[in-house]
């Protein structure tokens, strides 16, 4: 007999990625209570602000994660790629659950595609990652950044706003929103989001009972994908400041396990970009090769730019 005290952000999707997380371990553990702790991040409160102005890294994460180090939660659930490479002391992202679909969508006013879309049309999204790769596929379009909860950016295209938004299937099937997307884009148009699909469940590295419950509990080739996309976001020491994407598939199984890792690394302005692929059997090892090799052919200048922008800029 264990009570859980699980900490959530207060979004809608969070409030149903955590239930459905819940439900799980409930599953396994009847004889445990488990009791929602209701977070209000600083990524919730500032909505004004593209998320690369406001800057600095976590910002949906940190204070979940200092509940977690006060005790006064034992287990949190975060979207995988809000989770920056760097976890607080003392916590480790113990559970690991089967990825959703990685890919983003394009959700239009007239029911369009991306290449549907007449001729300068105006796209909102939340993500220079987003901006750079659809730039890139549509150079005419007039690319515009758009904050807020799911709900507010599927409003902003029914309003005419825009005329399509652009965002994570993830997102949209857990809310079982998915008849609204007129377009999955294929990920080597748009390569998603490292973690991009994935839940992480985060507790306190002491914390054996629920390390290993939520261990087991995980889904062993989605673990493996997202411990090399990781990797190569740790190498790039990548900010949400520099558009980087890095999608990994696995396949095979045991010795014979192979990781392909797509990389791409974009201007801080998305007006170049850089794309790599490569695989091997080691997920670290897949994920430093491709970020090195980026690094080498010019991304550095990018990580660097953005680097240096982000100290001049008062916060
Ligand atoms: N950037 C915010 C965010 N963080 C996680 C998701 C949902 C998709 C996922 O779990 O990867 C979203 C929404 C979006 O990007 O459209």
């Amino acid at each position: 007999m264990r009570t859980v005290r699980v900490a959530t952000r207060t979004s809608q999707l969070a409030m149903t990625q955590t239930q459905w997380v819940v439900n799980e371990l409930r599953a396994l553990r009847e004889d445990w209570t488990f009791e929602l702790v209701p977070i209000r991040t600083k990524g919730d409160r500032i909505l004004d602000l593209t998320l690369s102005k406001i800057g600095g890294k976590g910002l949906f994460v940190s204070e979940i994660e200092e509940a977690l180090r006060l005790g006064q939660a034992d287990l949190a659930v975060h979207s995988m790629k809000d989770v920056p490479y760097e976890l607080a002391a003392g916590l480790v992202i113990a559970g690991i659950p089967m990825r959703e679909d990685a890919r983003d969508v394009v959700v239009s006013r007239a029911g369009c595609s991306l290449a549907e879309l007449p001729n300068g049309a105006r796209v909102g999204t939340s993500s220079l990652r987003r901006m750079a790769q659809l730039r890139r596929a549509r150079p005419d379009l007039r690319i515009e950044p758009l904050r807020g909860n799911i709900d507010t950016r599927l409003r902003r295209a029914e309003q005419g706003d825009f005329d399509a938004v652009v965002l994570a299937a993830a997102g949209l099937h857990r809310m079982g929103w998915q008849q609204r997307i007129h377009e999955y884009l294929p990920v080597d148009v748009c390569v998603p989001a490292v973690g991009q699909g994935v839940l992480a469940v985060e507790c306190r590295e002491d914390d054996e009972t629920l390390v290993n419950m939520l261990n087991r509990w995980s889904h062993p080739l989605t673990v493996t994908a997202v411990a090399a996309e990781r990797a190569f976001l740790r190498r790039l020491q990548g900010s949400c400041q520099v558009p980087i994407a890095g999608y990994a598939t696995v396949s095979g199984e045991g010795l014979d396990q192979v990781i392909r890792l797509t990389g791409v690394v974009a201007h801080p302005a998305g007006s170049e970009l850089l794309r790599l692929e490569a695989d091997g059997h080691d997920p670290q090892a897949v994920g430093v090769k491709v970020a090195e090799e980026l690094l080498a052919r010019g991304a550095d200048r990018w990580i660097q730019m953005a680097l240096e922008e982000g100290q001049t800029d008062a916060r």
